[in-house]
């Protein structure tokens, strides 16, 4: 059964969206998200553009983690236990990776689209949105 994202009845107020951008060598460490107020609430993370490796690990640094691709479209929701969980992305896959390039030209190859497409082809853009008080 799935666990619910956050204690029922509760509301879930989305207060600030950060946004991600990753060029070709970018990466982001291991970390926990700590600066909002109520753990209880989740993070709903969005994943646009090129692939990466999503690492979460564990509650300490020395658990080791779990390695999952993330592709364009996909939501992560970082919630219950999973807040208090060390998570990064070591890398992204860029078109000289040959990776994952043909869906999105099959998805932006009108007008000027193409212009978002040279972009998105070496770029992850990540966009989580959190609850802060
Ligand atoms: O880029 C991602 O998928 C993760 C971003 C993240 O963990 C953060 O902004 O706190
Ligand atoms: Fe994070």
């Amino acid at each position: 059964m799935a666990i619910p994202a956050m204690p029922s009845g509760e509301e879930f107020k989305p207060e600030a969206a950060i946004v991600n951008y990753y060029g070709p060598s970018d990466m982001l460490g291991g970390h926990v998200d700590d600066m909002e107020a109520d753990w209880t609430k989740p993070i709903v993370s969005i994943s646009l553009g090129c692939k990466c490796i999503f690492l979460l690990g564990g509650k300490t640094r020395d658990e080791v983690p779990t390695a999952m691709f993330l592709r364009s479209g996909d939501i992560v929701l970082m919630a219950g236990e999973a807040r208090e969980r060390f998570h990064g992305v070591p890398r992204i896959f860029t078109e000289s990776d040959q990776q994952e390039i043909p869906a999105l030209i099959s998805q932006l190859s009108s007008g000027d689209d193409v212009f978002i497409l040279e972009y998105i082809k070496n770029s992850r853009i990540n966009i989580n949105i959190r609850q802060v008080y």
